[in-house]
């Protein structure tokens, strides 16, 4: 594949996830830079023919597109090292949550490209969901930042002021289904089986969950209609879990983490 040559900037968990997810979409692993200060936590990586650095100067000189996947307080201290060698030739990728292209700029010299990008840990699978938003990015370079998430999984536009709001339900998501699975395989073992075989249960009918919402469009409650039997046992079980409030207490989590992005 005719690709330019990317550096993830911060080779952790979702650095490395966007890494992994790339070379399985036949991206040219040779083509990846992945950055980290103690290196050879990359060796992984580096056995993938990944090229593996500390030295992020070495990776920006090298690379046309910047992913910059570190954690929000780090930001400014390592562009403040990076920004004579960023050029209006590089394309910015920023994933880092509560860091607004603003701020991102205000790092930078004039004149740079950048767009924010929220995929999720399922980047390494190829099922992230990546929302994307930018305000001075040319029509090549957002095409270029969806040719690479959609390597990744799913992508769609939004506005900068819902990414916060994007942070909590794509990213943080990911945590949030994980745990109503491991819910699940607590309680297919109290009915009996072994945690293996809940685990495959839980996940393949997760799976199959959202499949049918992603595949045939519908609201979850059509799909719900045609699983509750009158006087049936799923009924029965749904509307203990909403007594026990089941959707209220998910929807009181998702506002507590965008008021913990928010509170600062
Ligand atoms: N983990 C997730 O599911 C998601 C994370 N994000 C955002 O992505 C960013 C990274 O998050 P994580 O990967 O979870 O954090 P992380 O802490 O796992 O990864 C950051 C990596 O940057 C490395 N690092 C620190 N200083 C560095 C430097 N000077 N040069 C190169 N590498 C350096 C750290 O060693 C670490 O491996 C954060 O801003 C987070 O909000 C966004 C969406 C999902
Ligand atoms: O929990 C966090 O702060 C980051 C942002 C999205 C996922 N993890």
């Amino acid at each position: 594949m005719n690709q330019d040559t990317i550096a993830i900037i911060g080779g952790g968990n979702l650095g490395r996830s966007i890494a992994q997810g790339l070379i399985k979409n036949q991206f040219n692993p040779e083509q990846i830079y992945v950055t980290r200060t103690k290196v050879a936590l990359l060796d992984d990586l580096k056995a993938q023919h990944i090229k593996t650095t500390s030295n992020n100067i070495e990776a920006v000189k090298n690379a046309k597109i910047l992913i910059f996947a570190l954690k929000p307080y780090r930001i400014e201290a390592v562009l403040k090292e990076l920004t004579s060698h960023i050029t209006p030739e590089h394309l910015v990728i920023s994933v880092i949550s509560d860091f607004s292209l603003e701020q991102f700029s205000n790092c930078l010299t004039p004149n740079i490209q950048i767009v924010r990008a929220m995929p999720n840990t399922a980047a390494a699978i190829g099922e992230s969901m990546t929302c994307l938003a930018s305000k001075n990015a040319s029509a090549e370079n957002i095409s270029k930042t969806k040719l690479i998430f959609e390597a990744l999984g799913e992508t769609i536009e939004i506005d900068e002021n819902l990414m916060d709001a994007a942070t909590v339900l794509g990213a943080c998501g990911i945590a949030y289904a994980l745990r109503f699975i491991r819910a699940m395989i607590q309680g297919g073992i109290e009915i009996g089986f072994d945690a293996k075989t809940a685990t495959k249960i839980a996940s393949q009918t997760v799976k199959g969950a959202s499949e049918l919402l992603l595949q045939n469009g519908n609201h979850p409650e059509e799909e719900i209609d045609k699983v509750t039997t009158p006087k049936g046992c799923t009924i029965a079980g749904l509307n203990e879990m909403e007594h026990q409030g089941f959707s209220s207490s998910l929807i009181k989590g998702i506002k507590t983490s965008i008021e913990t992005i928010q509170k600062d």
